[in-house]
């Protein structure tokens, strides 16, 4: 079992891994606590030396099944959203017509080429995925709210969908395989 002691995080946290996702989550144990991002007080440097010796190996992506793909997507959240809250910001207060603009520009600068998706996902995404550059990984049919899985299974693979609207918010979102 990896020792915990080196993991940069504050006491009584630990780096768990979400089988359901395929990603790292932080641990409280003291505190029966979870949450996707590290603590604060997190020593990063450290944090992610210990990632790379123990956690790169479970990274290892499902291997593609039939009927999955893997996606990536850039999410912009408003008021009306299902949670709307994301590590960019505790409360969002941006109108739906606002998170409309926003994501028609961010759209706009991907198909002009100027930036990639996941380049940007990893700043303007409101969803966690965000710091995988907002790769999802590999999901089916029935894993996803239906607009986004339709939208999602519509894409050939490296093509980016418009803007998708479901209870999280606004999408943009590129399949990957
Ligand atoms: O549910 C999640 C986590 C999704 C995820 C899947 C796989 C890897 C990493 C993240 N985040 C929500 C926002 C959100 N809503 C979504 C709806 C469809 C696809 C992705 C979505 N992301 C939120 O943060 O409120």
């Amino acid at each position: 079992m990896a020792d915990h002691s080196d993991t940069g995080l504050p006491p009584n946290w630990e780096v768990r891994h979400s089988q359901s996702k395929n990603l790292p989550y932080y641990f409280n144990a003291a505190e029966k606590n979870s949450r996707w991002e590290p603590p604060a007080g997190t020593d990063t440097e450290k944090l992610k030396l210990y990632m790379a010796k123990y956690h790169s190996s479970s990274l290892v992506a499902e291997g593609a099944q039939p009927g999955k793909i893997r996606a990536a997507h850039l999410l912009v959240k408003h008021k009306e959203s299902r949670r709307p809250s994301s590590w960019r910001e505790a409360e969002i207060i941006r109108s739906k017509d606002e998170a409309l603009k926003i994501i028609q520009g961010y759209e706009q600068q991907i198909k002009s080429g100027k930036v990639a998706l996941g380049e940007l996902a990893l700043t303007e995404s409101d969803c966690s995925s965000a710091r995988k550059r907002g790769d999802l990984g590999y999901f089916g049919r029935g894993d996803m709210q239906k607009e986004f899985e339709d939208a999602a299974f519509a894409l050939k693979p490296g093509e980016i969908s418009g803007v998708v609207d479901t209870a999280s918010g606004m999408h943009l979102i590129e399949r990957l395989e």
